[in-house]
């Protein structure tokens, strides 16, 4: 292993393909020609087995109608669960504490809405200033569906410099009066991992029950949920997993709680064997099954059938491992190639600290990013300075990640960024 090794010329990237064991997944992969894609922690790309699964969920509807929920290559009735079992490896789950289903906001607000009891004085949810917006509105619609004002409910820890959030400043503000923490699994800017293990314990230990929103980890980095003894998670399937764009969401419940009511209940949350008792007292199933709502959305549901064959295949570790050594090496070049253009590496250098994407911070980010389009390189821009760069495992080649870091260097030579305004675009 060549890691701590580095070369700035292509023949190193090369060697490096030539040495990774995974290389034979991006096969599998739709890329296009003529252009390197380096979004995958935002939308993940299409898989032969994705697209495959798809299309056999087609044919199942085609063939079968209405039996497709029990029949079939893939019987729908069972397939949200089956896709939970399949999913629990990548957060370190027992099989039944996982289920594939609803969006991570509307997951969000099923946990929120199942485990956020305020009770005399402890009524205050904790979450931090640099999660995704859409986390934050839900906290705050559900402290006012609880009649609390979100200006005083919610604390917000601070960063200390805007990109990254302190352990021991979320510790600090685990106080008597926080009844539920919401944080992210890894910050969807900076791509910092927190300390899941750690928080989870100082949680418990003040008496808060905690959650995480693993949008920016689930296949990227391996996790221990059950084992850290987290309370609940969620999740989408797009971007890491490459479910595909819209695809149906997960959720993980520790198994301590089952039994716990849900908060929004819907009859998909029955016991298998009761649902079609058509009951109006719900019988909930005693697995994480249970925070289901309604119908499950099959089309959304099928590519990812195939994609996580592909993961179980690889392995999370694995996975990881490439991760890492990809992401380093794309640092290296940055350090190596960019260090005259006014560009800052933004994500945490340390590997357990940072996850499947680089930061890059510059004050024309919004038109380099629009340069790189031009030339072929897919990036994403976060306001107000942010290049976000997601070299992926399964996908990305050492040569491209090279070839990337060469056009950047000319779109900064060349000032060819200067041909477009400074703004984001309406998909940022
Ligand atoms: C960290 C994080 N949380 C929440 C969301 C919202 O997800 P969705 O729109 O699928 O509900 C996203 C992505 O859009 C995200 O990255
Ligand atoms: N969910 C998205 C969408 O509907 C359109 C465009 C992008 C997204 C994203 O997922 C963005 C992503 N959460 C991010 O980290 O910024």
């Amino acid at each position: 292993m060549l890691s701590n090794f580095f070369q700035p010329t292509l023949d190193f990237a090369k060697q490096l393909d030539k040495e990774d064991n995974l290389s034979h997944f991006r096969e599998e992969f739709y890329l296009q020609p003529d252009s390197i894609y380096m979004d995958g922690n935002s939308l993940g790309l299409l898989s032969r087995r994705a697209e495959r699964t798809l299309l056999e969920s087609l044919a199942d509807w085609k063939e079968h109608g209405i039996d497709g929920w029990t029949q079939g290559n893939h019987p729908w009735f069972t397939l949200s669960e089956k896709l939970g079992e399949m999913s629990a490896p990548l957060v370190g789950a027992f099989p039944n504490e996982v289920i594939v289903t609803g969006s991570t906001t509307v997951n969000l607000h099923q946990l929120i809405a199942t485990f956020y009891k305020p009770q005399g004085t402890r009524t205050k949810i904790l979450a931090d200033e640099l999660t995704f917006p859409s986390d934050i509105y839900a906290l705050q619609s559900q402290l006012r569906t609880h009649g609390y004002d979100p200006d005083t409910h919610l604390i917000r820890v601070k960063s200390r410099d805007g990109r990254f959030l302190e352990e021991d400043d979320m510790i600090e503000a685990m106080t008597d009066d926080i009844a539920l923490i919401i944080l992210p699994t890894v910050l969807y800017r900076s791509g910092q991992i927190l300390d899941m293990k750690r928080l989870t314990a100082e949680a418990h230990r003040r008496g808060i029950l905690i959650g995480f929103d693993g949008c920016h980890s689930i296949g990227a980095i391996p996790h221990s949920f059950s084992e850290w003894d987290v309370d609940f998670a969620y999740w989408c399937n797009y971007k890491h997993l490459n479910g595909g764009p819209g695809g149906v969401g997960g959720l993980f419940v520790n198994r301590k709680h089952f039994g716990t009511s849900p908060g929004l209940a819907g009859w998909f949350g029955s016991r298998k064997d009761k649902q079609f008792d058509m009951e109006h007292k719900l019988t909930p199933a005693e697995s994480a099954g249970a925070y289901q709502i309604g119908t499950p959305h099959v089309l959304s549901l099928a590519p990812l059938l195939g994609s996580l064959e592909i993961f179980a295949e690889a392995g999370i570790e694995h996975i990881r491992q490439k991760s890492l050594q990809i992401n380093q090496y794309l640092m290296n070049l940055i350090e190596h190639e960019l260090a005259d253009y006014g560009f800052m590496i933004g994500s945490p250098r340390e590997d357990v600290r940072r996850g499947g994407h680089v930061s890059l911070e510059h004050e024309e980010a919004a038109r380099i990013c629009k340069a790189l389009k031009k030339n072929g390189v897919i990036p994403d821009f976060r306001a107000p300075n942010i290049i976000r760069l997601a070299p992926v495992a399964l996908y990305t080649s050492y040569a491209e990640v090279w070839e990337v870091i060469q056009i950047l260097k000319k779109i900064m030579i060349e000032e060819q960024y200067k041909l477009f305004h400074n703004e984001r675009e309406i998909v940022a």
